[in-house]
């Protein structure tokens, strides 16, 4: 097959989805990759506990670690009231390209910035730059590896505050176990686990959810 995944990805959901409409975005890249190509979306069974907990804490600023195509900034999006934003970050210009076509064809480019560079780059400048007090609810999904640097900044960059939810994906498959220790450890957050499969393949998996207490 000629050309990138993501690209066909798009190129599908642009041909099957209507154009304003979220939710048939949503609904066509999860068709592409339970019938064409698998992709690392958080997917649609992953993406019921998202919209659960996004629904819950009806966030006004959310931030995104790892945007990749824009599937996940898409779906919590198409939740949000009027009014509320999403930063999110992907350090691919390739993935945030699409992205920025994916999210502005979903309609909701209003409330969705793709912000392109590392997250270690960015969190930092958040209060500055981009004029962020403290985010409501944080979606990490980006490599493994930086799971626990990033929490550690957005708690030493002050981006927290009593009862921001942060959310981390594949707490189970690959695992993210230094993230986990710190988490439900460290004493300032309290964690709850929500079991599920890895997108659209029958494997475990798992989502964290940890409420920050504040800085104790
Ligand atoms: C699993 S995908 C994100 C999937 C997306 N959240 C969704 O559900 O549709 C991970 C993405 O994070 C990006 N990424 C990884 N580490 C990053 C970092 N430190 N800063 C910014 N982007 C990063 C990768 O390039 C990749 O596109
Ligand atoms: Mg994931």
């Amino acid at each position: 097959m000629d050309g990138l995944k993501e690209q066909r990805m798009l190129d599908f959901a642009m041909e099957n989805a209507v154009r304003g409409d979220p939710q048939s975005v949503v609904d066509a890249i999860d068709h592409f990759c339970r019938n064409k190509e698998w992709a690392m979306n958080v997917g649609d069974e992953k993406g019921l506990i998202l919209d659960k907990l996004v629904r819950e804490t009806d966030p006004l600023l959310v931030l995104e670690l790892g945007t990749y195509c824009g599937y996940s900034a898409v779906r919590i999006a198409r939740l949000l009231k009027p009014g509320a934003r999403i930063l999110t970050m992907e350090m691919n210009p390739v993935h945030a390209s699409i992205a920025r076509q994916m999210i502005e064809f979903a309609g909701v480019n209003n409330t969705v910035e793709v912000l392109e560079g590392s997250t270690a780059d960015f969190i930092p400048q958040l209060k500055q730059n981009y004029g962020v007090d403290t985010f409501d609810f944080v979606f990490l999904d980006h490599w493994k590896d930086k799971y626990l640097i990033d929490t550690k900044l957005l708690e030493e960059c002050w981006l927290l505050r009593k009862g921001s939810v942060l959310l981390a994906d594949n707490v189970v498959y690959p695992g993210i176990p230094d993230f986990l220790e710190h988490v439900r450890s460290c004493g300032r957050y309290d964690c709850t686990n929500y079991p599920s499969r890895v997108q659209y393949i029958n494997k475990e998996d798992a989502l964290e959810k940890a409420v920050f207490k504040g800085y104790l």
